[in-house]
């Protein structure tokens, strides 16, 4: 690995499987690369604890995710970010920004899929009316164009996903 970082980017609906599989393959990776995490619910709690899911607040939030992404991954270390991040505008921005070690994971997954998974039970309380902005519900999530890799949840089982990462990173690592 080269003084060069990497920003793995996987987004995806509420419960599509960013998180468990973001967890794994840090697991597993860490041993031999510096690496970080960075994961949705966790960093809204110190970075940006005002935000709710309005546009504006989302994009505010996950501009920030973005300048610690640059920090990090110019000093070498693979940056694993899991945020739903649904606007195609953002992620461009991103790649914009974050340059050729930026890589766009879709961890693909229907809506009605991760409403039955719904780990946190935020469907629930979205169609209940307790929760606004709700992606997938009342908010859009724009599915990725031309992402760098496509890990498709329904379809695979978990440890498939996490060894399609590991084979990703592999092919794209900075040498
Ligand atoms: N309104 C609404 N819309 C989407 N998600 C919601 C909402 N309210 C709470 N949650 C929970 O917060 C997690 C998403 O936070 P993110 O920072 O990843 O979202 S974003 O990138 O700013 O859109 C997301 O966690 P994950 O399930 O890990 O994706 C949700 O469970
Ligand atoms: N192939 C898979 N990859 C990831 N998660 C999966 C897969 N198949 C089923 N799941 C389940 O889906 C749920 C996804 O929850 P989570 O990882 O919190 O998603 P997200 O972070 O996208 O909200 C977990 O309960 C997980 O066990």
């Amino acid at each position: 690995m080269s003084e060069e970082g990497l920003v793995l980017w996987f987004t995806g609906r509420p419960g599509s499987g960013k998180t468990s599989i973001v967890n794994q393959v840090y697991h597993i990776l860490k041993k031999y690369n510096k690496a970080e995490i960075l994961d949705g619910d966790e960093l809204r709690k110190w970075l940006s604890p005002e935000a709710g899911f309005s546009r504006d607040d989302r994009e505010r939030h996950i501009n920030r995710v973005i300048g610690i992404c640059s920090i990090l991954s110019r000093n070498g270390i693979i940056v694993f970010v899991a945020l739903v991040s649904p606007y195609r505008k953002i992620r461009e921005e991103a790649r914009k920004i974050l340059g050729k070690n930026f890589k766009e994971i879709y961890v693909k997954c229907s809506i009605e899929t991760c409403m039955k998974r719904d780990p946190k039970g935020h469907y629930k309380l979205a169609l209940k009316g307790e929760i606004k902005e709700m992606t997938g519900i009342q908010d859009p999530y724009e599915e990725p164009i031309d992402p760098d890799l496509i890990i498709d949840t329904e379809a695979q089982a978990i440890e498939e996903s996490v060894q399609l990462v590991l084979d990703f990173i592999e092919r794209v690592e900075p040498k």
